[in-house]
């Protein structure tokens, strides 16, 4: 995984990555901007369309002069708008590639740009290297560049927007970030996502063992890192080594929830699914699932089950004794989601008998009602850090960029995942993936890496091919393409 550090730490981290390596900032810089052009090229962005690439004076700008040096190259018609007057001093790199600008890009003034015509924007004014409130003149540059109807692309982060903390300024609205090295923390704030757009990550070199020197909770969880977290089955893998896990979930009118729950479990790859639920209901769940067995009355032996997962149309009303016999009877972590989180935000004493290592999982509406109002997501961030370490559980906050708050302190920020995944039984699916891992002997925190990037590949494998047509049925269709794709058998 990959570690976040604060925006005022990219200096030492360059400055540490040059003195062991060996290469020069300048060409950090290059591999920035060549990062850029690489991801613009896969994009594959309209020659015909000018692009005008806004430019500040420090770093940020300097890799605006290197991007618009090298799509010059690649036959795109560049021009650079200085964000700086006469007597401005460049960062010594900026001023290397500002000099380097080929003569058949045109330079001008921030106010020279000319917004009714067609083309893409490059927003390299501002990166992590801002302090302070924006002075007068950077506001109107970011007016400008906003008042421009086309795309804008972002270079590291959007101008304006502070690295760390939350956005209280104005800032640059971009279609695209393309952020090197690491996602600086902001840009994962639900609340920033109409600044941020699509997020990329650009890969400048830098070893992840590189970060050791720095002290922080936070991580990006990417693609290459999750098969680490996968646990390896052998060819005398019986079904009781793919784990036997109980779905408590379901009621009148939301068999749908459990049917959802149980598939993804057994495509997940759990040996053996039951299902507790009303009798009334059964000949839904066993027609829809053959492969999950029923339970109709709580077994008062649960240690037979490696893992439960608790909540999807559950139902509230009645419900909480349920769930207290379950917490006092069966003393592994499970998964506990949607209506069961209700009834523990209803019965907060509830809380204290959930067994250690649990997996809780709320959306943000979920998270308010059961740890109290917040108002921003760093809020959040903290609230949920104070909750999982007093009373060691882990929670995940769902959204985009879902935050896997662990027992530990660490808090993982998921990469994959796509807006299409906002349909119902989205999170009914993701509760039967979670109890399938730990069911499968996952530790909590394994379990869920695996669980939370594979729905999220599952939603972008899904959307791909149903855009907003995307419903909960088709990423549990999707989950076996996830394994193929991250190379797991
Ligand atoms: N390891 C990395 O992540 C790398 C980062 N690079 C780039 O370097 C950038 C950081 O460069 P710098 O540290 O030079 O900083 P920036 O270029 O982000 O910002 C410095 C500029 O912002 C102006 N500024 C600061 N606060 C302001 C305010 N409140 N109002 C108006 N103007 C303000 C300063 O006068 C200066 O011109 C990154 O964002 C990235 O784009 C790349 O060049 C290479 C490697
Ligand atoms: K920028």
């Amino acid at each position: 995984m990959l570690k976040i550090i604060p925006g005022w730490q990219v200096k030492l981290l360059d400055a540490n990555h040059i003195q062991t390596t060996g290469i020069s900032s300048l060409e950090l810089m290059e591999r920035a901007a060549k990062g850029f052009v690489d991801w613009w090229n896969g994009k594959g962005f309209d020659h015909s369309a000018p692009v005008n690439i806004f430019c500040g004076a420090g770093n940020n700008g300097g890799d605006g002069f290197a991007i618009a040096r090298l799509l010059d190259t690649s036959g795109f018609k560049v021009s650079v708008l200085k964000c700086f007057d006469e007597s401005a001093k460049l960062s010594s790199d900026a001023l290397v590639n500002f000099k380097l600008l080929p003569d058949g890009i045109r330079v001008m003034d921030w106010n020279e740009f000319d917004k009714s015509k067609d083309g893409i924007v490059v927003d390299a004014f501002l990166g992590v290297g801002l302090t302070g409130e924006l002075r007068s003149t950077a506001k109107a540059i970011i007016q400008k560049i906003n008042s421009f109807d086309g795309k804008v692309i972002s270079v590291d982060i959007p101008s304006g927007l502070p690295s760390d903390d939350l956005l209280s300024g104005a800032c640059v609205r971009a279609d695209f970030t393309v952020t090197f090295a690491f996602p600086k923390l902001s840009l994962l704030f639900p609340e920033h996502a109409a600044v941020t757009g699509e997020l990329i990550l650009v890969d400048i070199g830098i070893a992840d063992t590189e970060y050791d020197l720095f002290d922080s909770t936070s991580y990006y969880l990417r693609k290459e890192d999750v098969p680490f977290f996968h646990r390896k089955f052998h060819r005398f893998s019986h079904k009781g080594d793919f784990g036997k896990v109980l779905i408590v979930a379901g009621s009148e009118g939301k068999m749908g929830a459990a049917i959802l729950s149980c598939k993804a479990a057994l495509r997940s790859g759990s040996g053996l699914v039951t299902a507790l639920m009303p009798k009334s209901e059964r000949q839904i769940i066993q027609i829809a699932v053959p492969e999950a067995m029923c339970q109709f009355e709580l077994p008062t032996d649960l240690s037979r089950f490696d893992a439960i997962g608790i909540g999807p149309g559950l139902g509230v009303m009645g419900k909480s004794a349920l769930l207290e016999s379950i917490f006092h009877r069966f003393k592994n972590p499970m998964v506990i989601d949607a209506d069961a989180l209700t009834i523990l935000s209803e019965n907060p004493d509830l809380v204290h008998l959930i067994p250690k290592g649990s997996i809780l999982t709320p959306h943000l509406k979920e998270f308010d009602r059961l740890l109290g109002d917040t108002s921003n997501h760093l809020a959040r961030l903290e609230k949920a850090a104070d909750f999982c370490r007093s009373l060691e559980l882990n929670l995940l906050i769902k959204g985009a960029n879902s935050v896997i708050c662990l027992a530990d302190g660490r808090q993982v920020f998921n990469s994959s995942g796509t807006p299409y995944m906002a349909t119902g039984g989205s999170g009914d699916v993701l509760t039967g993936m979670l109890t399938s891992f730990l069911g499968q002997g996952y530790s909590s925190a394994n379990a869920m890496f695996c669980g939370v990037y594979h729905h999220g590949l599952a939603g972008e494998i899904a959307g791909e091919h149903y855009l907003r047509g995307t419903i909960a049925s088709d990423l549990i269709d999707a989950i076996p393409e996830t394994f193929v794709q991250l190379g797991i058998s």
